[in-house]
């Protein structure tokens, strides 16, 4: 996201909270079961899901890139997705974060909360992290300064305390700061930065969301064998405090957060081809087909 979009969206956030508390939103104002939007705390995971398509649907100009796919994914898991180009990655994302619409099926946050009823900012602000394949961070403010902004954007974050963090806020920032190791490089400028340490800042600025959802697109991509092995390191970590849902084509770092016993699911052709250990899927005769064997 450029400076630019990122005021941009926090101008649309608080014209959604004020046309929110008038119940003039697209949703008109409903949302989960409580007639607001939900609090990211508020996610119904009983039944052992934190996100959940049933037979969705997305056609572009009579072409189907989305079809009949089913997915779900566990509180606290780390799930990687992967697939050949054009399987429908980037696409499921855009569905999941309210940016594509489908043209059928379900997409449940939690067993209580209905996606498709909300709009992109209130999927944002009901906890669903999102990062796109390039670093989008203020080149000229500090890492510290970039953490900042990105928790006075935080909805749930009172308007009175928007220009001074409290206590508690202050340490959230010095816990992302360790999580995504820049804590010694926090005054630095954020444009000076390596492309890795900028993609792990802009994931900290998604961390001080405490977002329950993170979606994360090729989030390697352009990073050095350190800093990839750096990444696969930090998601290990967030594993249990978040869910993640990772899109990557490099095999390597998806061995080393699969693990042995991480689930892996490969898209084919806008649905589920195989899902499994990467062990079993890189097993899979139709999976070596389409996508490892090209
Ligand atoms: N807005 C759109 N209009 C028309 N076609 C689209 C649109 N968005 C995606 N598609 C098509 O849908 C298919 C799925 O695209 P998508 O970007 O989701 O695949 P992907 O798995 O993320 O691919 P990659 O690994 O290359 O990023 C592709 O054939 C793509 O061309």
């Amino acid at each position: 996201m450029t400076p630019d979009l990122l005021d941009e969206g926090a101008a649309r956030l608080q014209a959604h909270q004020r046309a929110s508390a008038q119940g003039k939103t697209a949703s008109g104002g409903r949302s989960a079961s409580y007639g607001r939007p939900a609090q990211a705390g508020e996610v119904d995971v009983t039944h052992g899901r934190i996100l959940y398509l049933e037979d969705v649907c997305v056609s572009f100009d009579g072409f189907q890139a989305i079809k009949h796919l089913n997915l779900d994914i566990a509180p606290g898991e780390l799930r990687c997705i992967i697939g050949p180009n054009g399987a429908g990655k980037t696409t499921m994302m855009d569905i999941i974060t309210g940016k594509t619409r489908p043209d059928s099926g379900s997409v449940f946050f939690g067993s209580t909360i209905d996606l498709l009823r909300h709009t992109e900012p209130e999927i944002a602000a009901l906890g669903i992290g999102r990062k796109f394949q390039k670093p989008t961070v203020f080149e000229e403010l500090s890492v510290f300064e970039n953490l900042e902004l990105a928790l006075k954007t935080d909805k749930r974050v009172p308007a009175s305390l928007r220009f001074r963090l409290d206590a508690a806020q202050a340490d959230r920032l010095a816990e992302v700061l360790h999580t995504i190791q820049l804590a010694e490089q926090c005054t630095r400028q954020a444009g000076l930065l390596s492309h890795g340490q900028k993609q792990w800042l802009e994931i900290g600025m998604l961390l001080v969301q405490e977002p329950r959802l993170l979606l994360l697109d090729e989030p390697v991509a352009g990073m050095t064998d350190e800093e990839t092995a750096r990444t696969a390191e930090l998601f290990l970590s967030l594993r249990g405090k978040h869910s993640l849902m990772v899109v990557e084509h490099d095999m390597h770092f998806i061995r080393a957060i699969a693990g042995t016993h991480g689930i892996v699911t490969v898209l084919a052709e806008g649905s589920v081809l195989a899902q499994g250990t990467l062990d079993a899927v890189q097993a899979d005769e139709r999976v070596i087909e389409v996508y490892l064997g090209r």
